[in-house]
């Protein structure tokens, strides 16, 4: 069976899930908190005529009535990043430090790279790789606009990532070993963004959903190798699918050297648990602690969010 049916048994309402898959999409904007402060952005965007909402959960999270930022001020000179409301979950799990080591695995074009070096004041270094050259470009364009100056980019496949560019012995205190932090940003089939991209459940395939969890598995598994003990490592991806979602965590869990951690959205941001039975297979009860989102919920895309730790 084909999304959205496919996953019509595990949401509450698959009417009100199908008909949010068919509607189009908000567009909506981060304050970038490098270069203002919420109440200015919104001071700017008020004075340019620029219609827009305050989400109900987040300050700096902007609903705007029309399409698209990219020709107005506060836009051009990095006040504000364009970036899908459930995409700023993930770095709010994270929730790195200034002067942290964070991994951005995969990291193009930059939306949570960008945001993960706002919340830790562009302070230690976000080291945001991506296997695609191409998207890497862009993921350069928007540190820059956005005065991001803490981000190393790296381009590497994120499943045999080397931390050997940042051994060097002769400068110890410069040296990364293992992430305070890791952030697994997956390529995933990309069926929650239906609303935004009508083709996604047209190019759907078991067999690629199949694939890309391999994929996912191999990223996630290297995420918690390369981070220390007691590190934080989130995992997220843009589809519904358990075998990318649950199953993923179930499969990295399996390596007995991390666990699960309850994370709270924002209050008014709702989400409902990771499932821990699909199709014939059974998860560990502990994938329950991730939040799926469900367009219908919050008049947003689809997601998935989990927090781990990593404890050996
Ligand atoms: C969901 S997108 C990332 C979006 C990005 N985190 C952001 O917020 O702008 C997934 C990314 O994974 C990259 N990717 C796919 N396979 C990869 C691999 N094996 N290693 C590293 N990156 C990979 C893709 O090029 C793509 O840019």
């Amino acid at each position: 069976m084909q999304p959205p049916q496919r996953y019509a048994s595990l949401v509450d309402d698959p009417d009100a899930f199908q008909a949010a898959c068919e509607r189009p999409l908000p567009s909506v904007v981060r304050v970038n908190t490098l270069k203002t402060t919420a109440e200015r952005a919104r001071d700017a965007l008020d004075a340019q005529g620029v219609g827009y909402e305050a989400t109900d959960w987040h300050p700096g999270v902007l609903k705007l009535h029309e399409r698209g930022p990219g020709t107005s001020w506060p836009y051009f000179h990095g006040w504000l990043h364009g970036q899908e409301e459930v995409s700023t979950l993930p770095a709010l799990a994270l929730d790195p430090q200034p002067g942290e080591a964070v991994w951005d695995a995969c990291a193009a074009p930059g939306s949570k790279a960008t945001q993960l070096a706002a919340l830790m004041d562009d302070e230690g270094v976000v080291i945001g790789n991506d296997n695609n050259l191409g998207r890497l470009s862009a993921l350069r364009h928007n540190a820059e606009r956005l005065g991001v100056t803490n981000l190393a980019v790296t381009n590497q496949d994120a499943r045999n990532f080397s931390l050997k560019p940042f051994g060097d012995r002769t400068r110890e205190e410069k040296r990364i070993e293992q992430f305070d932090r890791a952030l697994v940003d997956a390529p995933c089939s990309c069926e929650g963004t239906i609303r935004k991209n009508p083709d996604a459940f047209e190019e759907w395939s078991l067999g690629h959903v199949e694939g890309v969890a391999g994929v996912q598995k191999g990223i996630l598994r290297r995420a918690v190798d390369a981070t220390r003990p007691g590190g934080t490592v989130v995992y997220a991806t843009c589809t519904f699918a358990p075998e990318e979602n649950e199953a993923v965590l179930d499969h990295v869990l399996g390596g007995g050297d991390c666990e699960l951690r309850a994370w709270e959205p924002p209050a008014g941001f709702g989400t409902d648990p990771g499932v821990t039975e699909w199709q014939g297979d059974t998860y560990d009860p502990s994938v329950e602690l991730a939040h799926r989102v469900y367009p219908h919920r919050n008049d947003t895309g689809g997601f998935f969010c989990a927090k781990l730790e990593v404890t050996v």
